[in-house]
């Protein structure tokens, strides 16, 4: 297992050892004590999701107040552009963006902590993307931030219009955006 902290360095990109054999291939998708080892601290998931979207979909930015969900994300059909946005006002990267292409093939992971918001772009037919949550799924606290939000100007790699849910079309701008302490 490889991990590189991206730009915001609490992200990280997790690359599993891949076994191939004639076979196909073998990987550990998550080892409980393997993680908490890379990241220095217990870890506890309590949620798995599995969200199966078409091209040109773009779920985001979501975030949760009051139950912060951590993501251990992962897609195992199609191919994603995943980002994660710094929420923690106390941060140095507070209102910033890092992100990059998990998919199928590169069996790329990425580890988002409590604090930030959540999104991703499909770039392939379909994409399967999983991913487990340190938090249970809390709507109550349910916020979205505009994907499109010229104050975070996420470089999305977008080739049109993405196809965005009505609640993701309503979210708010970053100036208005809730904070994490
Ligand atoms: C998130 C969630 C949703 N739902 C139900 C509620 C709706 O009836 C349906 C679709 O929900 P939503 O449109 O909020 O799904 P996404 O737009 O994929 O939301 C997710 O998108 C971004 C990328 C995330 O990181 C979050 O996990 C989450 O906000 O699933 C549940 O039953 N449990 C859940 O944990």
């Amino acid at each position: 297992m490889k991990i590189t902290p991206l730009s915001i360095p609490d992200v990280l990109l997790i690359e599993p050892q891949v076994y191939h054999d004639q076979r196909g291939y073998f990987l550990e998708s998550f080892n409980q004590a393997r993680f908490e080892q890379q990241l220095g601290r217990p870890v506890h998931f309590v949620q798995d999701n599995h969200s199966h979207s078409v091209h040109k979909v773009l779920r985001g930015l979501h975030y949760q107040l009051g139950k912060p969900q951590g993501k251990l994300i992962r897609v195992t059909q199609g191919e994603v552009f995943d980002v994660a946005v710094d929420l923690r006002e106390s941060s140095p990267t507070f209102g910033q963006w890092t992100g990059g292409i998990l998919s199928a093939e590169n069996h790329h992971q990425l580890w988002i902590p409590e604090g930030f918001a959540h999104g991703f772009y499909v770039l392939s037919s379909t994409a399967d993307l999983h991913y487990k949550a340190t938090d249970f799924w809390y709507p109550q606290g349910e916020r979205t931030l505009r994907w499109d939000d010229p104050a975070i100007a996420i470089r999305w790699p977008l080739s049109q219009t993405p196809i965005v849910s009505a609640k993701d079309e309503q979210g708010h701008y970053f100036e208005s955006s809730d904070k994490y302490a």
